[in-house]
């Protein structure tokens, strides 16, 4: 099973796909992401293994792949916080954990990061300021009220973050990453627990800021969500599936859905692996 959450009963089965000016533009040379034999430890045990994609600058990408497959383990190895990363990964055209990356990547993880006894808008202007305390007052206020915008959340700025609901939380969350207007948001499974209504209107708000130049990795365990992406990044067990559109995943494998065309691609890796297994 796929999904933590049950597929709510008025999800179509194919949502909006992403626009078509998005998907069909040539993608920029330099992506935003290349990852070349990307290997990562924890403990005792690989759980990222040679890995080789790239993530194209301006669009969507989806992560997507069952629990502990490895997604978050990915998003940290980009920005720059995960250990014992081998092989290649460059990012915006830098090796990932580089300095000069930091103001340019915003990262939303799971758990969201808000202070409970601040507003909203509190919260931001202390993470604007945090960002950069040189900033005048005037641009700074600017980027609150923008971010508040983007996530639509303008009308409760004013409201305590510990009276939200998770997924106001996980908003202020969001509105945080993007304070600094960053060329590459990185977001961990951040429509979890959302009802159907906010989904659509969270997957709304990630093509106006593709459509605006940012890039866009965004993990989900939920397989109708990767319908909307332009690209798709498949993992099962710290290896990658497949590195494809959409549309490319359904026809290679003659299925109707990503959610089929990634089962077929799991039975396929599993027959690859009793092929090579010593027959008994
Ligand atoms: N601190 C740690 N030390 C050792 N192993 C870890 C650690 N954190 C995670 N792992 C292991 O690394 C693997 C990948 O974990 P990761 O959190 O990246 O998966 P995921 O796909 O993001 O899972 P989920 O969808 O449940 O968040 C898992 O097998 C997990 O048990």
């Amino acid at each position: 099973m796929m999904n933590k959450t049950p597929k709510p009963p008025d999800t179509p089965h194919r949502p909006t796909p992403a626009p078509d000016s998005a998907r069909d533009s040539t993608p920029d040379p330099v992506p935003a992401v290349r990852a070349t034999s990307l290997t990562v430890t924890r403990g005792p045990r690989q759980v990222l293994r040679d890995l080789d994609f790239t993530v194209p600058k301006g669009q969507i990408t989806g992560l997507l792949g069952p629990s502990g497959c490895g997604k978050t383990t990915l998003m940290r190895s980009i920005v720059g916080t995960q250990a014992k990363v081998t092989g290649t990964l460059n990012v915006l055209g830098h090796p990932a954990g580089h300095p000069s990356l930091r103001s340019r990547i915003g990262y939303v993880t799971q758990a969201p990061s808000v202070y409970d006894d601040l507003t909203i808008r509190q919260n931001l202007d202390y993470f604007a300021a945090v960002l950069d305390p040189s900033r005048p007052h005037a641009a700074r206020r600017a980027d609150v009220d923008r971010a508040l915008t983007d996530v639509d959340l303008t009308s409760h700025a004013d409201a305590l973050a510990g009276h939200l609901s998770g997924g106001q939380r996980g908003r202020v969350s969001l509105a945080v990453a993007l304070l600094g207007t960053p060329d590459l948001l990185v977001l961990d499974e951040p429509t979890v627990g959302l009802d159907p209504v906010l989904r659509r209107d969270l997957w709304a708000l990630f093509d106006r800021l593709a459509a605006r130049g940012t890039t866009l990795l965004v993990s989900s365990h939920v397989m109708d969500e990767a319908e909307r992406c332009h690209r798709l990044l498949l993992m099962r067990a710290g290896r990658l599936l497949a590195d494809d559109t959409p549309e490319a995943l359904r026809t290679r494998t003659a299925t109707d859905t990503v959610e089929a065309a990634f089962l077929h691609l799991v039975d396929q890796a599993t027959e690859a692996t009793r092929d090579k297994e010593p027959h008994r």
